[in-house]
């Protein structure tokens, strides 16, 4: 189970969370977020982690050239892109960063969503699915239907994402199989502020879960 905290913006934090058991960190390079990280932040958070971690840029509706020279600047192993981007933009990306993980996020308004998904198969790495926000595109604490996902089974790796708690994450791994989980809200005490003690929570339901 591949385990993503998101909203990373502290070193310190990074750090603890890694060493919790956190296999992904992931750094909200979306200017508007209250959990922004500039790439000279970045950069600094990434100096002071283990080599294994996945570090993953979330971006939206940006350039293919933005997100090439953020991963250059920074050294992120990852790029999660959580806007309109299309099938296409996703081929595109991937020629010019071949060696970067790639995630779509879809935001799942409807099951149409999930025959959408399809489109994006042969160009991406994984799919994250979040909940649907009219005004925000992520980071919204809201729950997806985890009902309408069960049919759900793509031939790439899934990430479930969207008000995920250590509280609801039992209950939504008894009822769905995801290759991975994305949390961000659910562990935090303020925008970009990660609650270690329910990120801790969070590894301890976990362990109990699988063992
Ligand atoms: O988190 C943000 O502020 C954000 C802003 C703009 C685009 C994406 C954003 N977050 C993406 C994520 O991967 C979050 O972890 C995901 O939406 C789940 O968030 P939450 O429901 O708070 O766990």
């Amino acid at each position: 189970m591949r385990i993503k905290i998101c909203g990373i913006t502290r070193p310190d934090q990074g750090c603890a969370i890694a060493q919790m058991g956190a296999t992904m960190l992931g750094f909200i390079c979306v200017r508007c977020s209250p959990r922004y990280a500039t790439s000279e932040q970045i950069r600094r958070i990434l100096e002071n982690l283990p080599n294994s971690i996945q570090t993953i840029g979330v971006f939206a509706n940006v350039s293919v050239e933005e997100i090439y020279q953020t991963v250059r600047e920074t050294g992120l192993t990852g790029v999660q892109l959580h806007g309109d981007e299309s099938p296409d933009f996703c081929d595109r990306l991937r020629q010019i960063l071949p060696d970067t993980e790639l995630i779509k996020a879809l935001r799942v308004k409807s099951p149409a969503t999930l025959i959408q998904a399809q489109d994006y198969f042969n160009y991406i790495d994984s799919l994250l699915l979040d909940a649907y926000h009219p005004q925000q595109l992520g980071g919204t604490g809201q729950r997806l239907d985890w009902q309408i996902l069960k049919p759900f089974s793509p031939p790439c790796s899934w990430f479930l994402a969207g008000g995920l708690t250590p509280d609801n994450i039992g209950e939504a791994l008894q009822q769905l199989q995801p290759d991975g989980i994305d949390l961000s809200s659910g562990v935090e005490r303020s925008a970009g502020d990660k609650d270690l003690a329910k990120v801790s929570q969070l590894f301890q339901v976990l362990t109990d879960f699988y063992s």
